[in-house]
């Protein structure tokens, strides 16, 4: 453990003095005994000079326990303002190491509170930067994609380098995430996690631990980005491929497969499958990543070959009218890519 703090109140009565009651329709659920919070912290590998983010740090828990462990400088990002007596009480005892952000972490700019010596060369080890946080489950589901979106891109605050996430996540959710290829949780998220990112369960807090104690419990979940994606496509294609694929989870994948491709060319189901060798048979939760990356290949190809097909979306009203009309379109030709 690095530095101690100044002796303050206990995190519960600071909630108590601050009259911070958790708003049910933000869905908090604070995290107020020390001992949890200092379990949350040690997942993390918090070294000497480790810049960390935290978002949605509510009256501090998790904020105090980073600040007693060796990282050099501490951010927030909190969206409710209630938050910021305590928040702010924690910065002045922190000797500087704690800056306190208001503000929506959907739309924060993280990558400008790291310093650019703390980047690392992609293919070499984690930069000592770290993004944590115990956040409402739906509020770090949608965050996630937004993240695995620029881990994709190597953008924003992974401009520095393959930083970890350290997050909460409902223990249904974290399953989805974690989920194995034959798993009857593995879904979409499981896919855009994996093909980015090596997932690690750290632990599970039950549900009575938070106040107030919500109807589920949590997991912990250390995401570390790969050094090459197991998917070499852009996000929003391999997105295309695998909700379209998903959405019919129980039906043979030909099934979700016809949704990429708009009526016109329905001859290109076909080529799908003989381009990736995938079968088509098969149901989506039981293909490998392998298959799920010639898959995105073979759409990949088809899409060069007909303009205009990479925007067909079948659930805008509009995509029965696209492409049924347009000269531009092409079937393919197997020759050309095989
Ligand atoms: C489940 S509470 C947990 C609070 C604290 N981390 C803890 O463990 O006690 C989630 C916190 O995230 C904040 N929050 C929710 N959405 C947010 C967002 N988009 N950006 C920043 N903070 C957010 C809430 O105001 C709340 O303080």
């Amino acid at each position: 453990m690095g530095s101690r703090l100044p002796p303050m109140p206990r995190i519960s009565e600071i909630v108590k003095l601050y009259r911070l009651s958790a708003t049910k329709k933000l869905s908090q659920n604070f995290l107020l005994d020390m001992n949890v919070c200092h379990k949350f912290v040690n997942c993390i590998s918090v070294t000497k000079g480790s810049h960390i983010c935290e978002v949605g740090p509510g009256p501090g828990g998790i904020t105090r326990a980073l600040l007693e462990s060796d990282a050099e400088k501490v951010h927030v990002i909190e969206k409710d303002k209630r938050f910021l007596p305590p928040l702010e009480a924690l910065r002045a005892a922190s000797g500087g190491r704690l800056d306190v952000h208001l503000g929506d972490a959907k739309y924060f700019d993280m990558h400008s509170l790291f310093p650019p010596y703390c980047a690392r060369p992609w293919q070499k080890m984690t930069p000592k930067v770290n993004i944590v946080g115990n956040l409402p489950f739906n509020v770090s589901l949608g965050l996630l994609l937004k993240w695995l979106e620029q881990i994709s891109k190597k953008s924003g605050p992974w401009q520095l380098g393959r930083v970890p996430l350290t997050l909460t996540f409902q223990h249904e959710v974290a399953e989805r995430i974690l989920a194995d290829v034959d798993s009857e949780h593995r879904c979409r998220l499981s896919i855009m996690s994996q093909y980015l990112c090596k997932i690690k369960y750290r632990y599970h807090i039950p549900g009575k631990v938070f106040v107030p104690a919500p109807k589920v419990h949590a997991a912990v979940l250390y995401i570390e980005p790969l050094n090459t994606p197991l998917i070499d496509q852009p996000f929003s294609l391999v997105e295309k491929v695998v909700s379209t694929i998903f959405h019919y989870r129980q039906k043979h994948i030909k099934r979700g497969a016809q949704d990429l491709f708009p009526p016109i060319m329905s001859n290109l189901v076909d080529d799908f499958f003989k381009i990736s060798r995938v079968d088509p048979t098969k149901q989506s939760f039981r293909l490998s990543m392998e298959e799920w990356r010639e898959l995105c290949y073979a759409y990949e190809q088809l899409c060069l070959l007909n303009p205009g097909l990479i925007d067909y979306n079948y659930r805008e009203p509009r995509a029965k009218h696209m492409l049924t009309t347009s000269p531009l379109v092409r079937t393919s030709n197997l020759n050309e890519l095989q």
